[in-house]
């Protein structure tokens, strides 16, 4: 079976959950206290997808501005990214068009694959942005859009094999030309351990 490697991105306002929704997929887990990201996270999963073992490198990108350092690494050679709100924060919706201008302004690749999430769609009762609100503006800006919670797991697996079986669907993205140009995981998580904090804030 081919093997693929995969970079993608979770970018979003703080708080949002992009580190949730992260354990929820790698580790089937939820924390309540899970504490603020700083700098990068990084996760890597195997999945068998549309006949293709896809080797996941899944960036975490601190939504906290005083986090936010070398950023353009972050986004060099993703093939998607997964934009995250939190659909009982107007605010962390509205913010979305800093962070499609952040992806415009440092993505290599021009034609990777955005899937909009709405999370925390178990707080009911405090929904601030409706499914139709994120539906519209997934499509104005050409994203998938699913509605999830990392709390419930609903939509959490749905996101990510979406966005990696699209991905697989334009080898354009993946298919590589040289050395130069392909994405080594080992090598990559060796530089991010000597580049700059890759944890958790205790
Ligand atoms: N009810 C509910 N709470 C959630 C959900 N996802 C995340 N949370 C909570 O929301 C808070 C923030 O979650 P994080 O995953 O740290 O958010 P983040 O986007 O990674 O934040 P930064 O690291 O600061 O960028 C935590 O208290 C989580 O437990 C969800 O689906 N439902």
């Amino acid at each position: 079976m081919d093997t693929v490697s995969l970079k993608l991105l979770i970018i979003g306002d703080s708080g949002a959950g992009k580190s949730s929704l992260l354990l929820r997929f790698t580790n089937d887990t939820f924390d309540p206290d899970v504490s603020a990201t700083i700098g990068v996270d990084f996760k890597v999963k195997t999945l068998v997808l549309d006949e293709k073992r896809t080797k996941l490198s899944i960036w975490d990108t601190a939504g906290q501005e005083r986090f936010r350092t070398l950023t353009p690494s972050y986004y060099r050679g993703a093939q998607g990214v997964i934009l995250v709100y939190d659909a009982s924060s107007r605010e962390s919706f509205e913010g979305l068009e800093v962070w499609l201008n952040e992806l415009d302004t440092y993505a290599t690749k021009k034609d990777l694959i955005k899937m909009l999430v709405a999370n925390k769609i178990d707080k009911t009762s405090e929904r601030q942005v409706s499914r139709s609100d994120g539906l519209q503006f997934a499509r104005r800006n050409s994203m998938l859009f699913i509605e999830a919670s990392a709390k419930t797991r609903d939509g959490v697996q749905e996101a990510f094999e979406e966005l990696v079986h699209k991905i697989l669907q334009t080898p354009s993205l993946y298919m590589v030309d040289g050395p130069k140009d392909s994405f080594d995981v080992s090598q990559s998580h060796e530089q991010d351990q000597g580049g700059w904090c890759g944890c958790n804030l205790t």
